[in-house]
C-alpha cells in the first residue's frame, strides 16, 4: 500500500542554457536540480510550482509548460514521490540565492549530471526537445536506479 506526495519541479531554459540550483539542505541536498517542492493544501500543482520557483530562485514566470510526470519509489519506503515537471522559457527577475538553493546557469552541453539525480540524464533530452513524458523510477538509496520506465506521451 503506497501513499504519494505531490512535488513540483521547474526548469528555466534559455537558448543554450538551463538554470539549476544547488540544494543546500534537506531532501536532495548536494545535488543540482530544478526548482520545486511540496504542493500545499489548497493550492494547485501549478500554483505550487510558481510559489516554489519564486521562494527558491527569486524568479517569476508568465508561462509554465507542463512537460512531464515522474513517480519515484524508494525500496523500503511506502511513500511514492509524484513529481510534476514544468519548463519555462522566459522569466522575470534575477536568479537569487535562497536558504534552499544556490542558482547557476549551465550550458546545455555541460550539465553536471554526475552531481544530479540519476534519472535526469534520461529525461533532460526530452525536456529540452519539449517532448511530453511519463516516467517511473525505483531507487535503492538516493543514487542507484534499479528499475525504470520512461515514455513519450501526447498528454501529461
Ligand atoms: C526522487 C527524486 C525527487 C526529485 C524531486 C524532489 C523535488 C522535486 O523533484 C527529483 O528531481 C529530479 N530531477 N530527480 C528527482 C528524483
Amino acid at each position: 500500500m503506497f501513499t504519494s506526495k505531490l512535488l513540483t519541479l521547474v526548469l528555466v531554459v534559455q537558448p543554450g542554457r538551463v538554470l539549476l540550483g544547488m540544494k543546500k539542505r534537506g531532501f536532495g541536498a548536494g545535488k543540482w536540480n530544478g526548482f520545486g517542492g511540496k504542493v500545499e493544501h489548497g493550492e494547485t500543482i501549478e500554483q505550487a510550482a510558481r510559489r516554489e520557483l519564486l521562494e527558491e530562485s527569486g524568479l517569476t514566470v508568465d508561462t509554465l509548460d507542463k512537460l512531464g510526470n515522474i513517480k519515484f519509489e524508494f525500496i523500503g519506503e511506502t511513500e511514492l514521490l509524484d513529481v510534476h515537471i514544468f519548463r519555462a522559457d522566459s522569466f522575470h527577475g534575477e536568479p537569487t540565492e535562497s536558504d534552499e538553493m544556490r542558482p547557476q546557469w549551465f550550458d546545455c552541453d555541460k550539465i553536471p549530471f554526475s552531481q544530479m539525480w540519476a534519472d535526469d540524464i534520461l529525461w533532460f533530452p526530452m525536456m529540452f526537445q519539449k517532448k511530453k513524458f511519463l516516467g517511473y523510477f525505483k531507487f535503492q538509496g538516493h543514487d542507484l536506479i534499479v528499475e525504470h520506465k520512461l515514455e513519450e506521451v501526447n498528454e501529461v
